[in-house]
């Protein structure tokens, strides 16, 4: 066990959704690492709760098979998923009837009332309302009880209102954790030490020295199983309203006084409020919309999006991207240009501060030119961070400038595993601390500036534009940026 793991006090976790994909390929497996780690202590039980029927046992052999298939071999260890699956109980439960809550109740009760209790909504939304009124209806609620609520939280300003009024008809907000696993992120997190704990990039991060911002988060993967959701919802809803706007909102926010979760969630509240809307009049300028047909992955020829559909038409965007600017002093007149989308060419996320270019040159041609300082935050793959910096060229050659960096990879500098952003998320809430989850507030506020967008889309008409499976995305997002006299930058 590393000496910085602090374990956490004992705790029940209910996770209803317990047989779905998401606690397979997530949530057990985050919880079985924390384990491994030291993190957990006796007597922590993960209670799983879904419809179908299972026995404790049948839930146990459901857990080691996700365990076998989503760890790697050196981390499934017998004896630690032994420890772990003595921990996991099933309780056959209904969202939407009374069968088997009592059950639920008892088995929680006899943990005890003071032990912490948190609720995982794995579930569809649809059932979110439902599985509250149960739990306040059964009396499960404690002191100690905190709930947990996965995305997508609506799929507009209204529906997320109403989701958010649902929940907290039953909950207080201090017992809400809405997850956006971005802000699990190890370098996410590492954004705020980065800005809030060195004294060098404050003073600078502003519209004096920032010339401009892009956000990207790429991925190579298409629909995988997901179709019924993902057209439903398209690249808009699904990464900007949420992840990336948290992305930008990290790296836009003024200092907070400190980090405790409304400190924190005030200063981004006020940058969402702060960006300017997009509308009709300015859609077809400031956004672009694509939709992948077919191409080639890394693991060979991949079919188009509409290929993957049923139904064979869509005007379901996979890919956005869009100049957005931020209507305050710190942020007046900086672009923040985001993109995202499946079907990428790679799977990459970073965020890119490129500083202003220095203003007078001293140096006469022969120097070379002199390239503005970036700062890569490198999300995925290879978290780590990364600062361009001119130097001279080394040697008696004369005064040649280079451009190179400071390269930081957190693995190899730390030399530890990368921690899934669950594995964080999920004992924060045991710690009850809502510092990385979103707050009622800060959601509806992304959904205000996201809903005009759509509007205006269908407004004026604007339909996705054809990318190349394997791609950066339509020519019209490289046009986005090239139209401002500025590039993407190549990972
Ligand atoms: N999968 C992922 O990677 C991600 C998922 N999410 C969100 O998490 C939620 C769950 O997703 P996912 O795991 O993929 O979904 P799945 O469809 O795989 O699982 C749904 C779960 O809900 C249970 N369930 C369905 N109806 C009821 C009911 N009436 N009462 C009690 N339990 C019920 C199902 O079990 P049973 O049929 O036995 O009742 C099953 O365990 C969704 O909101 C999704 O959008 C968010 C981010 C990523
Ligand atoms: O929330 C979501 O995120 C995933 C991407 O997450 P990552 O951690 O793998 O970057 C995305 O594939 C999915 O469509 C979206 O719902």
């Amino acid at each position: 066990m590393s000496s910085q793991i602090i374990p956490v006090e004992p705790f029940d976790y209910v996770v209803f959704g317990g047989t779905g994909d998401l606690a397979e390929r997530k949530l057990l497996p985050a919880l079985y690492h924390r384990q491994l780690d030291g993190q957990l202590s006796k007597p922590t039980r993960i209670i799983g709760a879904s419809r179908s029927a299972l026995t404790h046992e049948e839930y146990r052999t459901f857990a080691t098979n996700a365990l076998k298939e989503h760890l790697k071999a050196d981390e499934y260890q017998e004896d630690q998923v032994k420890r772990f699956i003595e921990s996991l109980f099933y309780v056959s439960v209904d969202a939407k009837s009374d069968n088997g809550w009592d059950k639920l109740k008892q088995l929680l009760d006899d943990g005890g009332k003071d032990k912490i209790r948190a609720f995982y909504l794995a579930v569809a939304p649809a059932i979110f309302g439902a599985i509250s009124e149960k739990i306040r209806d059964h009396k499960l609620i404690t002191k100690q009880t905190r709930i947990v609520v996965e995305k997508p939280i609506g799929k507009d300003l209204a529906s997320a209102m109403d989701l958010n009024d649902t929940i907290g008809k039953v909950f207080r907000e201090e017992q809400i954790f809405r997850i956006d696993h971005y802000l699990g992120k190890e370098t996410v997190q590492n954004l705020m030490a980065l800005r809030f704990a060195n004294a060098l990039y404050e003073p600078l991060w502003n519209a004096s020295h920032i010339d401009h911002v892009q956000i990207t988060v790429a991925e190579s993967v298409g629909l995988e199983s997901r179709a019924g959701y993902y057209d439903t919802a398209g690249a808009l809803r699904d990464m900007v309203q949420n992840h990336i706007l948290q992305l930008l909102c990290l790296v836009a926010m003024e200092v907070p006084t400190n980090m405790s979760a409304d400190a924190v969630r005030d200063e981004k509240l006020k940058v969402l409020n702060a960006l300017k809307p997009i509308t009709p009049a300015n859609v077809e300028k400031l956004t672009v919309r694509g939709q992948y047909r077919a191409g080639a992955s890394a693991g060979g020829p991949v079919k188009g999006y509409l290929e993957e559909l049923e139904s064979g038409q869509s005007d379901t965007e996979t890919f956005v991207a869009i100049k957005a600017e931020i209507g305050n002093w710190r942020w007046a007149g900086v672009p923040f240009y985001i993109r995202t989308g499946k079907r990428m060419a790679a799977r990459m996320s970073e965020i890119v501060i490129t500083f202003k270019p220095i203003p007078h040159s001293i140096f006469d041609e022969s120097a070379g030119r002199i390239e503005a300082n970036q700062l890569i935050i490198r999300l995925q793959p290879n978290e780590g961070v990364k600062q361009s910096l001119m130097i001279k060229d080394p040697g008696p050659g004369g005064m040649r400038l280079r451009n190179v960096s400071l390269d930081m990879t957190f693995s190899e500098a730390f030399n530890v595993r990368s921690a899934d952003a669950y594995e964080r998320l999920l004992l924060d809430v045991v710690r009850n601390n809502q510092t990385l989850f979103m707050r009622r507030d800060e959601v509806e506020a992304a959904w205000r500036w996201v809903d005009p967008i759509l509007k205006a889309w269908d407004s004026v008409g604007q339909k996705p534009q054809g990318y190349t499976a394997g791609t950066w995305g339509p020519s019209q997002a490289i046009a986005l940026i090239e139209r401002d006299g500025r590039t993407w930058h190549e990972a």
